[in-house]
């Protein structure tokens, strides 16, 4: 049978992120739902046929990111996305490029889809060498082609089958290739630091958890050794794009992302349905790429046929998302006709003794993200700062004089219930232990809340405050809202859900979630790939920032912008900050009715889209150059100033 060819080339996951236009979410799905595609995908296609797409999109994205005449080393695992990459030496082979296979596996253990695969390679001429079972780091070298510098490596050793290598016995078979595929993933590593070595993963870095992002091979098998995951500078995520590349150390070993949905999947703009009209290409007339010319998204008007009436898609048993990516979000002018009241006041609640900082770093944000008046409470000192008669005193000065815009005033002043009803209240940065006393009115009286670091370690350790938060949702039933953010770190969800850091981070998404919904409030929860969750389950996960913020007070830039974004927007106007879907799917989110699984899209809750939002923009800023550099957080705001200043469209609609 005739290798078909991929309907489009493979898409660029960014690309569609210009500034200024709406945008469509890319669902992310888990394994469990990816593995419910490809069986109903498998089940009403040709034998074949997704591996065939699978292994060609890869060679045709290959081919296109390599310089001319450049060596191509494929590793091939023991399942089938060691198929896809034999599929992809193939076509790479019969397009003349110099390329070799090394098969992790005995030949006869090979599914039978990776078996045609092997074939079919075979038939071509590609040179293949099966490695041994059991060679260790010691002896792989010797065992694998020796590449030149700048070679391109194709990892195919585990796709989405990590799984079930997940606690593994510490005795695997005889015949079992564990050996050789941990042996591989060092070489493979070696190799792309030492010999400029280009790597592009197929599906997943091999030993990334597609779900959590964690890397979750373990050497060996043994359940005691280090996890292991390939760090590749490109991923080719097959049929849907999932999670684990998103979120936490799932960015850092995918690298640039490229996604294609072999004709099953379409994506969020709907321009890779499959075209039933396509006539199949043989295996030797399928275009054969221009080197170089990077893969960009059909021409209008291709591949965009609807399916025929009547025909059903693999997708529609397709379950839920587990997630979905945020998309670059809109901001609009300001109208002319506005005065700073218009804007909201927003009071900045921390900065006690020794942590000023913080707070001046917050309001200094809320004022840059267009918050109209903005106030600095600060709690008094106790401790050492008591005088004698027990009274608190007042903290010292801020390290810095305050920035003519902002104002400062007591605490008393500013947690009245009168104040804190009509404002956007941002507390707990930098605010110690002596907040803790006024959080009680904070949580009865503001408006919208956010919550973040003293503030939510505070509610970690106070039931009572525990409560208020609840009862601030229950609230929300009525026709007026007091809607919560918080905003922890991993560590600060970890105390909220009584838990540690590793167990918050072992699944970034199932936490944010659990928290989201343990505390009745939306949830950002910080780190690479910050997810943003509501009560409902809903989860988002940004795709931008950098270890660039990786700064002290880059958090409390972030929960200042979002208060002073908040603020300006209101509940009405933060919707605007999203394009409303584009259609009605069920399954998308944005869909109304009453759907069991209903996912929001940021347009329909104003505190998810403020976060999502504020997220994407803080991340953005985290990543212009120089990309090895902190980026101090004191800048941080300025930068977010000016990215969301270049998204103001040029020529807008009057509004
Ligand atoms: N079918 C199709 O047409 C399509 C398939 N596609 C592609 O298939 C990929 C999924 O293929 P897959 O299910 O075969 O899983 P894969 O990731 O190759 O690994 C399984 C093998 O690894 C082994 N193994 C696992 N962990 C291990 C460990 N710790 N240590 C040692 N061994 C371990 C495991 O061994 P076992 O647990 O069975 O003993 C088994 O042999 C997917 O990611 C995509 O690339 C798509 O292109 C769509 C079309
Ligand atoms: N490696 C990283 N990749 C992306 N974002 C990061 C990274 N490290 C830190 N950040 C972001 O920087 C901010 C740090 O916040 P936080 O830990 O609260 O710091 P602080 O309390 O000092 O303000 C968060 O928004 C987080 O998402
Ligand atoms: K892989």
């Amino acid at each position: 049978m005739p290798i078909e060819p991929a309907c489009t080339p493979p898409r660029r996951v960014d690309a569609r992120e210009r500034p200024g236009t709406p945008h469509d979410a890319w669902p992310l799905y888990d394994r469990a739902a990816t593995r419910t595609i490809e069986q109903a995908a498998l089940a009403s296609r040709p034998a074949h046929q997704l591996m065939a797409r699978a292994g060609l999109a890869v060679a045709r994205l290959a081919l296109s990111l390599a310089e001319p005449g450049c060596t191509f080393w494929v590793v091939a695992g023991p399942g089938n996305n060691g198929g896809d990459g034999l599929v992809a030496a193939t076509w790479l082979h019969r397009w003349g490029q110099p390329v070799r296979v090394s098969l992790c596996v005995r030949r006869g253990r090979l599914p039978e889809d990776a078996a045609w695969a092997l074939r079919r390679a075979e038939e071509a001429g590609v040179p293949i060498t099966e490695l041994e079972p059991r060679l260790t780091s010691a002896r792989i070298a010797a065992a694998c082609p020796a590449l030149p510098q700048g070679a391109w490596i194709i990892d195919a050793l585990l796709g989405l089958g990590l799984g079930q290598g997940l606690g593994r016995t510490p005795a695997p078979r005889d015949d079992s290739c564990t050996d050789t595929l941990t042996a591989l993933i060092h070489h493979l590593q070696h190799l792309r630091r030492t010999r400029d070595c280009q790597v592009l993963a197929v599906d997943l870095p091999s030993g990334l958890d597609a779900d959590t992002g964690r890397p979750g091979y373990r050497e060996g098998s043994t359940p005691e050794q280090a996890p292991l995951a390939v760090v590749a500078d490109h991923t080719l995520s097959l049929l849907t794009l999932k999670p684990g590349l998103c979120t936490g150390e799932g960015p850092h070993h995918a690298g640039q992302l490229w996604w294609h949905g072999l004709g099953v999947v379409p994506a969020p703009d709907r321009t890779d349905r499959d075209d039933p009209t396509a006539a199949p290409e043989t295996g030797d007339t399928c275009r054969r790429p221009a080197a170089r010319s990077r893969p960009t998204a059909p021409a209008a008007g291709a591949d965009t046929a609807p399916p025929a009436a009547g025909s059903a898609s693999p997708m529609d048993c397709a379950p839920l998302p587990r997630a979905w990516r945020i998309p670059a979000p809109r901001w609009s002018p300001r109208q002319a006709h506005r005065h700073k009241g218009s804007y909201g006041d927003v009071l900045v609640l921390g900065g006690a003794e020794g942590m000023g900082g913080a707070a001046l770093l917050a309001a200094d944000a809320a004022l840059q993200a267009g918050g109209g008046r903005v106030w600095i409470g600060r709690p008094e000192g106790h401790g050492d700062g008591c005088t004698t008669d027990h009274r608190p005193v007042d903290p010292p000065p801020l390290p810095q004089p305050l920035p003519p815009e902002l104002m400062q005033t007591s605490m008393h002043q500013l947690c009245s219930a009168e104040r804190l009803a009509r404002s956007t209240v941002v507390c707990g940065c930098g605010g110690g232990t002596a907040l803790h006393r006024w959080l009680a009115e904070v949580l009865r009286h503001a408006h919208r809340l956010v919550l973040d670091a003293d503030a939510l370690n505070a509610v970690a350790a106070d039931e009572a405050l525990r409560h208020l938060l609840h009862a601030r949702a229950q609230r929300s039933t009525g026709p007026t809202r007091w809607p919560t953010l918080l905003t922890p770190h991993p560590l600060e969800a970890a105390r909220l859900l009584g838990t540690d850091t590793a167990t918050v981070q072992a699944d970034r998404v199932a936490s944010a979630c659990q928290l989201a919904r343990s505390c009745s409030a939306v949830v950002l929860l910080k780190g690479s790939g910050t997810v943003v969750a509501t009560p409902d389950g809903t989860a988002w996960i940004n795709p931008r920032g950098s270890a660039r913020l990786a700064t002290p007070g880059s958090g409390d830039v972030l929960a200042g912008w979002i208060g002073g974004t908040w603020s300006a927007c209101g509940d009405a106007a933060a919707a605007q900050l999203w394009a409303a879907p584009p259609d009605t799917d069920e399954k998308r989110p944005g869909s109304t009715g009453p759907q069991p699984g209903h996912a929001r899209h940021p347009a329909e809750d104003p505190t998810l889209a403020v976060a999502a939002a504020c997220a994407w923009l803080h991340g953005r800023a985290g990543e212009s150059p120089p990309l090895g550099m902190p980026l101090r957080a004191g800048e941080l705001a300025r930068a977010m100033a000016a990215l969301s200043g270049q998204q103001l469209p040029s020529a807008g609609p009057l509004d």
